[in-house]
């Protein structure tokens, strides 16, 4: 008597939302797997950016969506989603955008019975409440929200934070190199270059935020911070981080449109600043901390042999400290910023939440 064939593993339907330098990753990785099991797992049923949408219940081909959606009639809203997706069977919505309309549905489609899969951070990095809404949508609607994507760019950063405390660790301090424009801004920067002309570099390669302000901020790394300690069952409210921004008054003023011409004005200070630095033996770190009763975001002159001032390109570094790791801390480093690794971290959470539903 032979064996009972296994039954072939159940598709899931995806949506992406995004096609920026993010989304294009992620269907250009999509399109990379053809033939391969991992595109066997699902079907992309559905591609948005904020002025066309293209549904195909039959499956759209990642390597003409964007194609399909140049000529696609359909206008794009977010109410499409979930009748492109379905009422049965694995819906995952791919969240690649960095918008808030986006970040607020978040909640409605977990509770709904669609996993989602972000890289935007504004869900989980936010207001409390809201972070709280997401997690009490998972339980309601029995459903996974993938998050590797928006700490680290897909490093085990909150996969490690969990499972330390899954095995009891309780988790004292963190801190490091959150964001991978600023980490790579401040290995470039020699004093010499106006730092403005590096902005522009780091916008152009896919490294910051539609807003680069977002990054010098300190915003996206309070983001960061906030998701942190919250997996690390620390819940902080936005306002319980002290950020130091690098954007000058003048600059945080600016519409999105004016401000390439204005990023001059980060240059004279930072230009100070590093010159301080270097005098001393230091370097400048953009470092987020979970220390001590505070949590703090903000440029750092380290010790060139600091622990938190190596790394190279758009490398993270984030130091943990737990009953485990009590004296030596647990480091995690690697590329924090860029289209590919974040694109494969977050069909890393698809794949994931494709064979967790197999189960
Ligand atoms: N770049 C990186 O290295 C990393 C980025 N991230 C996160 O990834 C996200 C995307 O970043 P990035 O790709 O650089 O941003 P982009 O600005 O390049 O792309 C954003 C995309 O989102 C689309 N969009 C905005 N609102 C909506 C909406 N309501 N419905 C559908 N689509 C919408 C935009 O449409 P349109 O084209 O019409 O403007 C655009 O295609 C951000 O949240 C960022 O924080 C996370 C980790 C690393
Ligand atoms: N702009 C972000 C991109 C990844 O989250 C960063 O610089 O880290």
């Amino acid at each position: 008597m032979g064996l009972a064939p296994h039954a072939p593993p159940a598709v899931a339907r995806v949506a992406l939302l995004g096609t920026g330098t993010v989304g294009s990753a992620v269907l250009a990785r999509l399109a990379s797997w053809h033939g391969t099991t991992q595109a066997g797992r699902l079907s992309l049923v559905h591609v948005a950016n904020t002025r066309q949408s293209a549904s195909d219940r039959a499956g759209l081909l990642p390597g003409d969506a964007v194609q399909r959606l140049a000529l696609a009639p359909q206008h794009s809203a977010l109410e499409q989603v979930e009748a492109a997706l379905g009422n049965e069977g694995a819906r995952i919505v791919i969240d690649a955008t960095a918008s808030e309309a986006v970040a607020d549905r978040h909640a409605h489609w977990l509770a709904r019975g669609l996993h989602v899969v972000t890289a935007c951070k504004i869900g989980q990095g936010t207001s409390l409440s809201r972070w709280r809404a997401i997690r009490a949508a998972t339980l309601a609607g029995d459903t996974r929200y993938g998050d590797s994507a928006t700490v680290g760019a897909g490093l085990p950063l909150l996969r490690s934070l969990r499972e330390l405390q899954s095995g009891g660790d309780r988790i004292h301090a963190i801190a490091g190199v959150l964001s991978g424009s600023l980490a790579w801004l401040f290995n470039q920067y020699d004093g010499m270059r106006p730092f403005s002309a590096l902005v522009r570099q780091a916008r152009d390669a896919g490294y910051t935020e539609p807003d680069p302000r977002d990054d010098l901020s300190g915003e996206d790394v309070r983001r960061k911070l906030l998701i942190l300690a919250r997996s690390a069952g620390v819940e902080l409210d936005a306002g319980d981080v002290e950020v130091t921004s690098l954007v000058p008054p003048e600059l945080a003023i600016l519409s999105r449109d004016s401000l390439d011409g204005a990023l001059p004005a980060l240059d004279a200070p930072l230009r100070r600043r590093f010159a301080e630095a270097y005098k001393r033996g230091e370097r400048l770190r953009f470092i987020a901390r979970l220390q001590d009763g505070r949590a703090r975001v903000g440029l750092e002159a380290l010790p060139f042999d600091h622990p938190l001032a190596g790394g190279a390109g758009t490398d993270n570094r984030v130091a943990i400290w737990s009953d485990r790791y009590r004296t030596q801390p647990l480091v995690i480093q690697g590329p924090g910023a860029g289209a590919e690794v974040t694109a494969a971290g977050l069909l890393d959470d698809v794949l994931k939440i494709c064979r967790a539903t197999d189960e």
